[in-house]
């Protein structure tokens, strides 16, 4: 076919996908009889996604090219309503108290003032309605959209575990979770600066679907001072550099055990592990959250430390100043 035969066809192409696809239509291109076509399906979900591809097929199917469709989610509408910045926060691996200070965080930030929300996509342990005192309250829909609940702390969440039962999302399968994740992100968050995102631990399908369709402002990555916890840290970093998303920083948790007795301090996982390797990595180091009994019970009692005063309290608001004046986020 000679290339006027091709612009002729592209241009019959283009007349028939104008009424379907509109401003959408991101590319075109027809090589050697397969015609591909370039879809910027930006803010739409899964099933608005598969209707528009579905009628594109349709209205090419009498010309008998083989199609290839491409999604692509560029549009500033891939995030939710007026754009709060998302801030990501992973571990390389589980256990490392990635929930806990999402939490804290959140809370932190509401407490200076900002409006935020929490999106709790752990598909293995959604402890977010816990964390924050909510496991009695239930989102509503709205036109199939989801409407976050408000916690006792100010802070909206949706979670996981608010479609699922914990124990049914660990059978998922890693597009029906990135699924699941869109709904959570795409919910009516009304008027908020900062969505925060609790990743499942771990650098696979489902964080890599969330972060190239809603590419957060920043990454947080939390870390024990293990070394084992420190190399998995290190590749939830280099996950995100891959992903050309900003790594805002390495927080070390369980830093220093506190007794709660006697008040002397120890270091049972070591002591500036995830400092030396921020500083290695070239990220700064926002700080560090001691192992203390009393986050795990009052994490689990559903009242954050960072709603309290005292040195846990200004730890995480300390962390929260750090975000707040990340100038290259806002
Ligand atoms: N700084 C801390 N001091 C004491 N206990 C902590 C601290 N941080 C977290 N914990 C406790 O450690 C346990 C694991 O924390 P959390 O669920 O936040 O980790 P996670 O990284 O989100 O784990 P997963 O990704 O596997 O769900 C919880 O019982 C929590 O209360």
């Amino acid at each position: 076919m000679t290339n006027a035969a091709d612009k002729s066809e592209e241009n019959a192409i283009r007349a028939k996908l104008a009424p379907i696809a509109g401003d959408r239509l991101a590319g075109l291109r027809i090589a050697g009889g397969t015609v591909t076509i370039v879809l910027e399906t930006g803010g739409m979900d899964e099933t608005a996604r598969g209707a528009l591809e579905a009628k594109v097929r349709g209205a090419l199917a009498s010309t008998g090219a083989q199609l290839r469709i491409a999604h692509m989610a560029e549009r500033a509408g891939s995030a939710p309503a007026k754009g709060p910045r998302l801030i990501a926060v992973g571990s390389g691996k589980g256990g490392v108290g990635k929930s806990t200070l999402s939490a804290n965080l959140a809370v932190a930030l509401a407490r200076k003032g900002r409006k935020v929300g929490l999106v709790d996509a752990d598909i293995y342990g959604p402890s977010q309605p816990r964390l924050l005192k909510a496991e009695d309250l239930k989102p509503q829909a709205k036109d199939k959209q989801m409407i976050p609940v408000t916690t006792p702390y100010g802070v909206k969440l949706l979670s996981m575990g608010m479609l699922v039962e914990p124990d049914k999302a660990i059978a998922w399968r890693g597009p029906m979770a990135a699924g699941a994740l869109t709904q959570l992100i795409e919910g009516d968050w009304g008027d908020i600066d900062d969505l925060v995102i609790d990743l499942p631990p771990g650098t696979g399908d489902v964080q890599l679907t969330m972060i190239q369709k809603f590419k957060p402002a920043g990454a947080l990555i939390v870390s024990t001072p293990q070394d084992l916890a420190l190399m998995d840290a290190t590749r939830a970093v280099r996950f995100f550099e891959k992903a050309e998303v900003p790594v805002i920083g390495v927080v070390e948790n369980m830093a220093g055990y506190v007794c709660p007795h006697c008040g002397e301090a120890s270091d049972p996982f070591g002591s500036g592990g995830a400092e030396a390797e921020a500083k290695r990595l070239g990220y700064p180091f926002l700080g560090r959250i001691p192992l203390a009994i009393d986050i795990r019970t009052a994490s689990d009692a559903g009242t954050p430390p960072a709603a309290g005063e005292g040195p846990i309290a200004d730890a995480f608001a300390q962390l929260a100043d750090a975000l707040v004046e990340r100038e290259a986020l806002a």
